[in-house]
């Protein structure tokens, strides 16, 4: 009589967690905002996380020197250009010397390889960004996939998603432009005060007067950009929790009414992202601006000044003024570049930040360097004295001890938050037992891995998870290397047959993710297939609350007692009348066992089981 689901291993979680993680916290009515990205504060902070990039990218350390010396060549041109142009006017056009045409060729061939040396620094550099990226997100996705059940607990997926995507995505762009920018700039910038300076010293001052005002005016800026672009990193990840939230509860929000609420706050916090990114972007904005300025200020001074030194003095020619008027235009631009690349290396460093900081999280307890594999499990399990708490000082299973037998049904009955679940995590070990030892075979888990314990359970939960993908790769997923046959032979166990076939594509239909397509009942009956594929000596079933119409529970009940059928089941019981059979009853009020029993023992016994069964008998006359 038990309509359960099945459920694949690292999805089992105590259902206040399930709670936590599938609905929508608050409806709209304020969900927890994401993580706030951490503040980049110090120079050391910034030095330290751009270390941890450079790490990443000295895996392309041969890759990168090749940007380098193209990066070297292209500067060396562009400052070559406006020489040869300078040269040009005094020599070829004033003076009338001969050879004009191979002047202007070779010119043209300083300008062409500029162009070309740029296009192989761009191409080549894009390679090295997005290797990095590719290497960064899968250390990523890897990290996610070994960190503890509770750290998901605390956090947001769609947070989380936001730094897998959006941050990383940040890294790749401002490594594609900031790296060759910065460099370039450097060199353009250092390259070009030694020909000015050699060329005449007192255009180079005139150059040079902006600095200061550049200097400032920039620093103004950055100042207010740097915490507008942490503010809308940070909006952004609270938005696309809140969207996250909102999709996967939509069927909540319908249900509560919630649209208006939801609406109303994802309002509030698309407006926050629209006013950082507003004044973000059009401060930022204001840099070319003040740089163009400035540009225009410092090109008006090298005309005037230079156009009276030619007429004085002989130092300055024609060419001369031609060299610094593009040499000054030249000059600005590096530093206008600098300026940017700083907002966008700012932006990207605090990206990097919130990626480094999932993969500093402290990983799930690692298995002891000799841990066993656990093989050939029989099926008899003991608790014996076991405590556990998730937070220090709270107790939720105190001296928990029982023993159950090969092939045995075990039943857990209590009040919600007695700790059902969490004893049940506790045999799987996605929590480890404060004190006490928990056996399989008496053998104590604790000596073995946690991969191969789990391989020896199926778990089948509430609410089954599908993936998207064909019925038969979700029935499969209970063990890959199951034949074709094998996984009819599953289904026909299950009961799922018959509705399998009768679907358009029959076993290559496609399910939407979270098994959207099928019913409630049809998606636990793919459940059981699925675990009796993976055919574990141990089944950990939650027993399902909602209600599911007479004939599909039925066909759920004779699947789940096939599935049962010579293995040692722990069942989460929600409704008595589903686990009189069971071998064991074991009542748990408050985190501690009171009772022990068959459902004829305890209901002859005073006590809470009797009281439920009480309770129940009376509503159901
Ligand atoms: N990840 C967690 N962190 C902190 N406390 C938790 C966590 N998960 C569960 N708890 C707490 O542990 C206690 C036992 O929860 P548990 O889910 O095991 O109870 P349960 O008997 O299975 O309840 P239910 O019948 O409602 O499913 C509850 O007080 C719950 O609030």
């Amino acid at each position: 009589m038990l309509p359960f689901y099945y459920e694949k291993p690292n999805e089992f979680l105590p259902k206040e967690e399930l709670d936590r993680s599938e609905k929508p916290k608050g409806f709209g009515l304020g969900g927890a905002p994401g993580r706030a990205p951490e503040r980049v504060k110090r120079p050391d902070q910034i030095v330290a996380t751009l270390k941890r990039i450079w790490n990443y990218l000295t895996a392309y350390r041969g890759r990168l020197i090749a940007v380098l010396i193209m990066i070297v060549i292209a500067t060396g041109l562009s400052l070559l250009g406006p020489f040869m142009i300078g040269h040009m006017i005094d020599h070829y056009i004033m003076d009338a010397k001969d050879g004009l045409m191979a002047m202007l060729l070779l010119t043209a061939i300083v300008y062409g390889g500029q162009a070309l040396s740029t296009w192989l620094q761009n191409i080549w550099m894009i390679q090295v960004s997005q290797q990095t990226v590719y290497k960064m997100r899968t250390d990523l996705f890897a990290q996610f996939h070994r960190l503890p059940i509770s750290f998901f607990t605390k956090r947001q997926q769609g947070d989380l998603m936001s730094r897998a995507s959006n941050d990383i995505e940040n890294i790749s762009a401002s490594m594609n432009s900031s790296f060759i920018q910065i460099c370039s700039s450097t060199l353009t910038l250092v390259g070009i005060v030694v020909v000015m300076l050699s060329l005449s010293p007192i255009l180079t001052l005139l150059t040079f007067m902006v600095i200061p005002l550049m200097f400032l005016g920039m620093k103004w800026i950055s100042s207010r950009t740097s915490r507008l672009f942490r503010m809308q990193q940070k909006s952004l990840g609270s938005l696309n929790g809140f969207v996250e939230e909102t999709l996967s509860g939509q069927k909540i929000i319908k249900a509560f009414a919630q649209e208006q609420e939801v609406i109303e706050g994802f309002t509030q916090r698309n407006e926050k992202i629209r006013l950082s990114s507003y004044w973000a972007q059009a401060i930022s904005g204001f840099i070319p601006k003040l740089m163009n300025g400035l540009n225009s200020l410092s090109f008006a001074m090298i005309v005037g000044v230079g156009a009276l030194l030619t007429i004085w003095t002989d130092a300055v020619t024609v060419g001369i003024i031609i060299i610094f008027a593009e040499y000054s235009r030249q000059f600005t631009r590096p530093l206008n570049d600098l300026a940017n690349q700083w907002n966008t290396l700012l932006s990207a460093i605090a990206g990097a930040e919130r990626v480094f900081q999932i993969l500093d999280e402290p990983l799930e307890v690692q298995d002891e360097k000799d841990a066993k594999q656990l093989k050939s499990v029989v099926g008899d399990v003991s608790f014996e004295k076991v405590d556990f708490q998730y937070e220090q000082g709270q107790s939720i299973i105190h001296q928990a001890s029982f023993e159950v037998k090969a092939g045995e049904m075990v039943a857990f009955v209590g009040p919600t938050g007695a700790g059902k679940t969490t004893l049940i995590s506790l045999l799987s070990r996605f929590y480890e037992p404060t004190s006490g030892i928990i056996r399989i075979d008496g053998r104590n888990i604790a000596d073995y891995t946690r991969e191969s314990l789990r391989a020896q359970m199926a778990f089948v939960l509430q609410d089954p998870f599908l993936f998207e993908g064909s019925i038969m790769d979700n029935i499969r997923y209970g063990r890959l290397e199951a034949t074709d046959d094998e996984v009819y032979e599953a289904a026909r166990l299950a009961n799922a047959h018959s509705f399998i076939m009768r679907l358009k594509d029959g076993y290559h239909t496609e399910l939407k993710l979270g098994g959207g397509g099928i019913s409630q009942g049809q998606k636990q009956l793919i459940a059981i297939a699925r675990a009796l594929i993976a055919d574990p000596a141990i089944l950990i079933l939650d027993e399902a609350t909602s209600s599911i119409d007479t004939v599909t529970e039925i066909k759920i009940q004779e699947a789940l007692e096939r599935l049962m059928h010579g293995r040692t089941s722990f069942v989460i019981a929600h409704r008595l009348n589903t686990i009189t059979q069971a071998d064991k009853i074991i009542v748990l009020e408050k985190g501690k066992i009171s009772q022990i029993g068959s459902h004829e023992q305890l209901s002859k016994q005073e006590g809470l089981y009797r009281k439920l069964v009480l309770g129940q008998q009376m509503l159901e006359a």
